[in-house]
């Protein structure tokens, strides 16, 4: 595998440069990293399936569930802790711990700048960690990033394939980086497992959002990774895309494949099995999301009415009242002292065109507030911002 080729490609650069131009390097490179550790399962016809561990690659540690859901699992594709990123002596990742069992979906959440590229880049031995310790597929995360790496496929926030290829090259040319034998099925099998073949002609540069992502994903899976980790995926793609990427999201984990997803979008937190959320560097919470939303202890009402929204400042200033949030013509209003609340919102009650109901809060709620509590413990104006 050619490491530079894939810090190139990992850090999510947009390629100016031909590839093929670059081969000699690649495969210079590629002699300082030995064969993918599943290379045995990529032969031929038949790399390894997704998801199954190669024979040679050591187990996972088993442990409880990682996020708090209370079940036992069978083994933990992420268990790391202490994790900890400083620059200029600011530590933007702070003591995190992070378990992800395998065959998972682990959504990892926070607002910009709150240290989850960070995090993951970490994991996948792109940048050295100044504390932490652990194993990500049973390899020590430290010492063993290399190996790692070759049964990682990481997906960078920013499209890091080459505009100037076609969706065929481009993976080939990803192959070529993880020097696959069988190189032309494996291209093949990838196109086909996300419906790419009637494009595969294409530039990458004129493909729409949604179709940049699905080459992304691709060129991702092409080597058999046991572990995806994916920086936020679905930025800018429209819902029908989200979706069809979910629904492939959930078919890879059901083969086995453990997944660490970055996002901001909440209909997609609902969907993982598994949440993280992180603001300053620390986790602030996890658990599934009844767990997270329970674990609050938010009250809420949601207030209708046409008037709602010019009613935010008012709401604001009430004793009790923690944050308010809209939701197209409801308001959302939540605080912690549930009978302090009742009381401040007890004077809307009578106020004509306005209905309050008491409501379970929702994952945003939660988040709002909790990054709200974060700005006051944490935030002294400097740390967490983008
Ligand atoms: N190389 C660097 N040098 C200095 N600060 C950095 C560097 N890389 C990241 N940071 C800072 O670390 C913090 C965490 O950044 P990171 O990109 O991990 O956040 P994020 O949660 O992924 O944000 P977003 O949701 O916007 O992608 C930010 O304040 C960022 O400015």
């Amino acid at each position: 595998m050619g490491e530079p080729g894939l810090r190139r490609l990992w850090r999510g650069d947009s390629g100016t440069h031909h590839p093929h131009r670059q081969r000699p390097g690649i495969h210079a490179a590629g002699d300082l990293l030995q064969r993918p550790a599943c290379a045995a399962g990529v032969s031929g016809g038949g790399r390894a399936a997704p998801g199954r561990r190669c024979a040679a690659a050591p187990r996972p540690a088993a442990g409880r569930d990682p996020v708090g859901a209370g079940a036992e699992v069978n083994a933990l594709a992420i268990d790391v802790r202490g994790l900890t990123k400083r620059y200029d002596g600011r530590a933007v990742v702070d003591d995190v711990t992070l378990q992800v069992g395998q065959g998972r979906i682990c959504g990892f959440l926070g607002p910009n700048g709150s240290g989850k590229t960070t995090t993951i880049r970490m994991l996948c031995g792109l940048l050295r960690p100044d504390a932490g310790e652990g194993q990500c597929l049973g390899l020590d995360f430290r010492r063993e990033a290399a190996a790692i790496k070759r049964q990682v496929g990481y997906m960078t926030q920013k499209f890091g394939l080459y505009d100037d290829l076609s969706i065929r090259e481009n993976l080939d040319f990803v192959a070529r980086l993880f020097e696959l034998p069988g190189r032309r099925a494996a291209v093949d099998r990838a196109l086909e497992q996300l419906g790419l073949q009637a494009r595969q002609r294409q530039l990458a540069g004129t493909l729409s959002g949604g179709w940049k992502q699905r080459l992304a994903l691709a060129a991702c899976l092409i080597h058999g990774p046991r572990l995806l980790l994916l920086d936020e995926p679905t930025a800018g793609v429209d819902p029908k895309a989200r979706r069809d990427f979910w629904d492939q999201i959930h078919r890879l984990a059901a083969e086995g494949i453990t997944v660490l997803v970055s996002t901001h979008y909440m209909d997609e937190a609902a969907r993982c099995h598994d949440l993280v959320y992180i603001a300053y560097g620390k986790v602030l919470a996890r658990g599934n999301e009844r767990e997270i939303v329970d674990a609050a202890g938010l009250s809420v009402w949601a207030l209708e009415g046409s008037e709602a929204q010019d009613l935010s400042e008012r709401l604001r200033a009430l004793p009790g009242v923690q944050n308010v949030v809209a939701f197209g013509n409801t308001l959302h209003v939540a605080g912690r002292d549930a009978a302090l609340l009742a009381q401040s919102l007890g004077a809307f009650q009578g106020e004509s065109g306005v209905v309050l109901r008491e409501t379970r809060a929702n994952l945003e709620d939660v988040f709002i507030s909790l990054i709200d509590q974060a700005q006051d413990n944490f935030g002294n104006g400097q740390a967490g911002q983008p």
